[in-house]
């Protein structure tokens, strides 16, 4: 099955929502409709920013898509600082993170929360797009695959097959954020192709084959193309690239570079 590419810059803590309109056109202005009909692109930007890049969108009619970095588990009530699938839906955005690593590192985010807010994000139509991936130790240990499989066995718990099939996956190593040290295209090859394979198994090969796999971990235009050229990597999970619109621009060029 021929799977669209998916390009997502994730923003984290950076941009305010008056950057971000000017970061979106930006965007527009350079991509052009060949780019949109090769490749999605999508931005995460903070949660402030939702509504300035859902108006600027809607009236623009551009085809960026946009989601948020992560969704609260819960659906309403009292949870200071929670944002909900409802209130994401409300603002069209596509996709939500979650599990991203420093929301593992910083929250204590687990599997079980994962499942939970993957959960909450197909209640509201949204799609996640779940990170997984292993820290320093357990890569020097060899054990990235296990590590992984695990935490995606974890996060789709009870996830039935016609939800699973829309989810997007990002393979992020920990130790290749925002560290420059990117993975080799043979390491992130290993562990996406093994995402896929266990896809297969918890659901069967036809989802499997059609789910996307991104990698993510210092995706730069220079890396880009040789990520990309790997079988089971369907997309790149942008962070600090993506906060240059020129770069961002030549990474969802990847065919160029
Ligand atoms: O965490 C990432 C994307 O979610 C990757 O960040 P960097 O591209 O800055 O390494």
């Amino acid at each position: 099955m021929a799977r669209t590419p998916l390009m997502a810059g994730n923003w984290k803590m950076n941009l305010n929502h008056l950057e971000a309109i000017a970061q979106v056109q930006k965007l527009a202005f350079g991509l052009s409709d060949k780019d949109f009909d090769a490749v999605e692109v999508a931005v995460l930007p903070p949660f402030t920013d939702l509504r300035s890049v859902q108006t600027l969108v809607d009236g623009d009619k551009l085809k960026i898509k946009y989601g948020a970095q992560d969704v609260s588990a819960h659906d309403s009530g009292a949870y200071t600082g929670e944002i909900s699938g409802a209130m994401l839906a409300k603002l069209n955005c596509t996709y939500a993170v979650i599990g991203h690593s420093e929301r593992r590192q910083y929250h204590g985010e687990d599997d079980a929360t994962c499942n939970a807010k993957v959960k909450a994000a197909y209640r509201y139509g949204l799609t996640p797009i779940l990170c997984v991936g292993e820290g320093l130790d357990v890569r020097k240990a060899g054990g990235q695959v296990a590590h992984t499989l695990a935490q995606l066995d974890g996060a789709l718990a009870d996830i039935p097959a016609e939800q699973a099939a829309s989810i997007v996956i990002a393979y992020e190593p920990v130790w290749a954020i925002g560290t420059g040290e990117v993975a080799t295209p043979e390491d992130a090859q290993e562990v996406c192709g093994a995402i896929r394979a266990r896809l297969a198994e918890l659901y069967d090969a036809e989802l499997a084959d059609g789910v996307r796999i991104q990698y993510g971990g210092s995706v730069k235009s220079g890396n880009v193309a040789a990520i990309m050229a790997q079988p089971d990597v369907d997309g790149a999970l942008v962070g600090g690239a993506a906060l240059d619109a020129e770069e961002f621009i030549k990474i969802v060029r990847f065919r160029d570079q």
